[in-house]
């Protein structure tokens, strides 16, 4: 938590024009919209077919609801009160007033005037609040074609991670300590460059895994800008115990970002985590609600383990049984919490969702997958890159925690001096091209 607001950058934002923030709510934010009233519009027969005429007539609604938030946004309209029955609407009409009160009352706050993930969370709960007005069709995940193309466009490379990890699965019993360091590394990095394939930075445009991971490993090295992995390794090793590959200790929270091939390297590092004793148990979080284009719902999460499993192919159906299995005896477990789809910084936790911090409290690593846990780990601020990462976190250290992300937004912490210069100098769209990646560690632990 942080109390001090005058110490800490201002929130990226659209009001500064020409900012990728200002790119995104003119450009790719009206685009996502235009794609989700078409995915509506497209699903008109299957809404008649399951509710008769009153499917059809709420796609009617819901679409006329969103071409009008289209219009709002486009047209920098004042931030609306959400006006469903979910129950977060009541945080999100009081984070909006705390939105006016940092504004101050001389003008509404609007699309254009408020942080960046402030309103691009805020568009994503609209969406959900034209579905949930509109019951026959309030559970339609609009996003829910996408995510599973991406799966299926990843197919390969999905049959080739498998078949490296049930390979490895086989020399369980006789693997040397610098293998599984090796290995360990490598599953991590692929876990970290599945984050490439998400569908919010393309606007929806196909973004799936084409080529093998594994061989690509070495040759993007090199972008990962931060590389605490050996902090990872050594926070688990400390509670393996002695040698003994069944008595790891260690509960690993991993806050999940994308479906699609994101997340079967996600379920891969997860087994090479437990099948070798680096982990006792491991703890998903998804969302509540479908997010940011591609984000993991427990809809396809279950989906995803279904299919691999069901899949013509026998390493890649061994691995969807072995997750099932992890999921039924409890090793694996699911969980998600509204707070992950409100538009907080996750500094607010300790206050806005005691219970989910001290849940995290009790992991003894978190790991957050992708770009947008970054920008709420570090408050989507206009840092200076070489600010610590334990600084833009302000307070926010349940556990040890990771972020594995590749940078798709202008927010960087962390960097040496001089090192965001140069980047600057040799690639202009460093932060935001998905080329560059990060392994970022913190403990609450950590001496500095
Ligand atoms: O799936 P990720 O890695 O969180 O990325 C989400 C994307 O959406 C954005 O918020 C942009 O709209 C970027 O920060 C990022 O490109
Ligand atoms: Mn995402």
């Amino acid at each position: 938590m942080e109390t001090n607001q005058a110490m800490v950058p201002h929130s990226l934002s659209a009001r500064f024009e020409g900012s990728f923030a200002y790119l995104t709510v003119k450009d790719r934010l009206p685009t996502i919209l235009t794609k989700v009233i078409d995915t509506i519009h497209r699903s008109k027969n299957k809404f008649f077919e399951e509710h008769g005429e009153e499917g059809v007539q709420a796609e009617k609604r819901a679409i006329s609801f969103l071409s009008k938030l289209r219009n709002e946004l486009q047209t920098d309209k004042p931030i609306l009160a959400l006006n469903d029955t979910m129950q977060d609407v009541e945080d999100w009409n009081q984070y909006m007033q705390r939105q006016q009160a940092l504004l101050g009352d001389s003008e509404p706050i609007s699309w254009f005037k408020s942080p960046w993930l402030y309103v691009e969370c805020y568009m994503y709960r609209r969406i959900q609040e034209a579905l949930k007005l509109n019951p026959p069709i309030s559970n339609f995940d609009v996003f829910k074609e996408g995510k599973t193309q991406s799966f299926f466009d990843s197919q390969q490379a999905i049959i080739s991670l498998c078949t490296y990890l049930q390979e490895l699965i086989k020399t369980v019993d006789k693997i040397s300590e610098k293998q599984l360091h090796e290995n360990f590394l490598k599953l991590l990095q692929v876990s970290l460059w599945g984050n490439k394939c998400d569908l919010s930075i393309s606007a929806g445009q196909e973004n799936a895994q084409k080529t093998s991971p594994m061989e690509t490993l070495h040759d993007l090295k090199c972008f990962i800008l931060v590389d605490d992995s050996d902090m990872v390794w050594s926070t688990l090793m400390s509670l393996r115990g002695s040698g003994d590959q069944d008595k790891s200790r260690a509960r690993v929270d991993v806050v999940l970002d994308n479906a699609g091939f994101e997340l079967v390297t996600d379920l891969v590092f997860a087994d090479f985590l437990i099948t070798f004793g680096l982990a006792k148990e491991i703890r998903f979080h998804g969302k509540s609600i479908p997010w940011f284009v591609s984000d993991v719902t427990k809809h396809d999460f279950d989906w995803t383990i279904m299919q691999v499993m069901a899949a013509n192919h026998k390493w890649m159906s061994m691995s969807g049984a072995h997750w099932k299995r992890y999921m039924k005896e409890g090793l694996w477990s699911y969980h998600d919490h509204p707070f992950w789809t409100l538009p907080h910084e996750f500094c607010d936790m300790p206050l806005d969702a005691p219970d989910l911090y001290s849940t995290l409290q009790a992991s003894d690593l978190i790991l957050f997958k992708g770009d947008l846990n970054y920008r709420k780990l570090t408050s989507d601020r206009d840092w200076e890159h070489t600010v610590r990462f334990e600084k833009a976190l302000r307070g926010f250290q349940p556990a040890p925690l990771c972020s594995l992300r590749t940078l798709k937004a202008n927010v960087q912490v962390g960097l040496q001096p001089g090192q965001g210069e140069n980047l600057s100098v040799q690639n202009p769209n460093w932060m935001t091209s998905g080329k560059y990646a990060v392994v970022q560690f913190s403990s609450p632990h950590q001496k500095h």
